[in-house]
């Protein structure tokens, strides 16, 4: 969703209309931050503006717009004592809205969070594409990729079960997540799931994050990560 900064308070740290800045220091040791550009795939309407709003600006976001090729946001989190800038690029998710801006999303990424809508089944379907896809702009397999479904607020509402999504999940050996943008009560899981993701960047380690059944604890585990996608540039 394109959106201002200073609506709704809300800090959208810079957009596709303002000038890149010099990466900043940290206040308290006054050495360059470690960012990390995380980039939210999948398709439209599945939720990616909102979660990123949920993290980075701690709400809800009522009224979204399509996402027009890329919004920037970022928070910093402090990870074993330091502080880290995830770099969060929200991307479009329509495909006119993103095909002039395919390479720059790909572009030195740390770390892809794939998304689909637990109550539109289409969008777990078209998943695939969006893994080629990244494995087309030659992203590197030892970049962390997650599969986070979105929207359990409409569980009435659900058509993806989580089984399904856990049998593809595993196929790529991606971790999932499930959580809602809109539920309060999933603030926290969903800061956990970018703090992982933190957690993993700021570390170097192969970490594989499991999520058996609906609604159970994310395990933080380290092992080996496999991942299908090979670049064949
Ligand atoms: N019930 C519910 N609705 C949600 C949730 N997350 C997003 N929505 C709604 O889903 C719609 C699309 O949300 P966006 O965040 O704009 O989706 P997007 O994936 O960024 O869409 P594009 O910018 O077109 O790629 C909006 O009407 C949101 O209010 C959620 O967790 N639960």
């Amino acid at each position: 969703m394109a959106h201002e900064p200073g609506d709704d308070g809300f800090v959208t740290v810079y957009n596709r209309k303002t000038a890149s800045r010099e990466p900043p220091l940290d206040d308290d040791t006054g050495l360059q931050l470690q960012i990390f550009k995380i980039i939210v795939i999948g398709d439209s309407n599945v939720g990616k503006t909102c979660l990123t709003y949920r993290f980075c600006g701690g709400k809800f976001l009522k009224n979204p717009e399509a996402t027009i090729g890329v919004d920037f946001r970022e928070r910093s989190v402090v990870i074993d004592g330091e502080t880290v800038k995830l770099q969060i690029w929200d991307t479009a998710g329509q495909e006119r809205f993103r095909k002039s801006m395919v390479e720059h999303y790909y572009r030195n990424v740390h770390a892809v969070i794939f998304v689909y809508d637990v109550t539109k089944l289409s969008t777990l379907e078209s998943m695939p594409e969006w893994i080629e896809e990244c494995a087309r702009q030659c992203v590197p397999p030892a970049v962390p990729r997650i599969l986070v479904g979105n929207k359990c607020d409409l569980q009435a509402r659900r058509e993806v079960p989580t089984s399904l999504a856990q049998r593809m999940a595993d196929s790529y050996n991606f971790p999932l997540f499930e959580t809602s943008a809109k539920d309060p009560g999933e603030k926290e899981h969903v800061d956990a799931i970018f703090l992982t993701l933190a957690y993993r960047l700021k570390n170097h380690k192969p970490l594989r994050l499991k999520q058996p059944s609906e609604g159970s604890t994310v395990h933080l585990a380290d092992e080996q990560e496999r991942s299908p996608n090979h670049c064949t540039c």
